[in-house]
């Protein structure tokens, strides 16, 4: 089987993370979940959590659905890289995305999360597309909706077609010609650490020349930027009137005015081209004058992560199989 789904991005005006609706269990209740590369928890809002920590999220009832099945003694607690998080319990029920259905998925339930899920009322939860090595629910881990399917697919393979502030797809179990040019560049994945870590070429700022360099890091469909070695980052920067480190913002910022290069990265032969538009990510503060760049230090960070401003640069295969790879191409 296949399945095809939109990836919406949840702002108009910045691509903070894009959500894709899912079905979940009998009668079939919606959800719009970010799909996340970086992790392995399918994780949603649901009827256990206090209503003071909902605001305006859908969510996941399992006394609703005739096909939900509680995974007795189950729990789960997850923590993100921006420290956000959430924990629960854990349930099992028929899962659909773009028309390609689990049956018997785990459905982890909030019964808490922190405080910037509540805040952002467009994302209802999440679908890890991580290793299931990575999965948080004790004392079984659970299998990712990719895993899953896997037995199912045409092809184990789930491809990103991320867009900048327009909506792009998730396809899973098939590769469509249609939705990039040229040929697909594949790498090897290392899967030990449970991320999709594979290594990069070298890098070029602007029209300079491109530096060979091997960088290994994690293509992350949940993060928003792109997080690289800080001798990258501040060559970059140079390039950029007015741009400083600042501590109180958390990173690079610069006039909202500048003429920002793009940032051009490599995976093995091919190169891909980071449009200058995606790399000035927001005004620090709705207005300011002053803005957040698309490429940080990965300093703090402890792995260099190849996120939203640079998946949306191309189209990325994720291949699943044995050995898994993952393929980059233009598009
Ligand atoms: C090491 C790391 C990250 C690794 O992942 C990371 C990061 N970057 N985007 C996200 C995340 C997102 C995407 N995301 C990013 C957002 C930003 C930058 N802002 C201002 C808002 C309001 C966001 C929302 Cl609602 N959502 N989501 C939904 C989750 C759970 C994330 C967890 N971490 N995260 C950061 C900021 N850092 C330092």
């Amino acid at each position: 089987g296949t399945g095809s789904a939109a990836a919406v991005p949840i702002n108009a005006d910045f691509d903070i993370a894009y959500v894709t609706p899912v079905t979940l269990g009998t009668p079939p209740q919606t959800l719009q979940l970010d799909f996340d590369s970086g992790s392995s928890d399918l994780w949603v809002f649901s009827s256990h959590l206090p209503t003071s920590q909902i605001r305006g999220q859908q969510i996941y009832a399992p006394n609703k659905s005739s096909t939900a099945k509680l995974l007795d003694g189950h729990s789960w607690s997850i923590t993100y890289g921006d420290g956000s998080g959430s924990r629960g319990n854990v349930y099992t029920d028929n899962v659909t995305v773009g028309g390609l259905t689990v049956g018997s998925q785990a459905i982890e339930c909030a019964q808490q999360v922190s405080s910037s899920f509540t805040t952002e009322d467009h994302i209802d939860g999440l679908v890890g597309l991580g290793f299931s090595t990575l999965n948080t629910v004790s004392p079984k881990s659970q299998l990712t909706f990719f895993d899953n399917a896997k037995s199912n697919l045409d092809s184990p393979v789930f491809t990103a077609d991320l867009k900048y502030k327009q909506a792009g797809t998730y396809d899973f179990g098939f590769i469509d010609e249609a939705k990039y040019t040229g040929e697909i560049t594949y790498v090897p994945v290392n899967s030990d650490p449970g991320y999709w870590t594979f290594p990069s070429s070298g890098y070029a700022v602007g029209s300079g020349n491109f530096t060979a360099s091997s960088i290994s890091g994690i293509a992350d469909t949940g993060t928003s930027l792109v997080y690289l070695p800080t001798a990258i980052v501040t060559a970059y920067y140079r390039q950029v009137q007015g741009a400083t480190n600042s501590r109180s913002y958390g990173g690079y910022v610069f006039p909202c005015a500048s003429t920002l290069p793009t940032f051009t990265f490599g995976v093995g032969a091919a190169r891909f081209t980071i449009p200058a538009a995606y790399l000035n990510y927001a005004p620090v503060t709705p207005g300011s004058a002053t803005c957040f760049g698309g490429l940080q230090s990965s300093s703090g960070v402890g792995i260099n992560i190849w996120g939203d401003v640079a998946l949306k640069a191309a189209f990325v295969v994720f291949n699943g199989g044995n050995p898994p790879t993952i393929g980059w191409a233009a598009k």
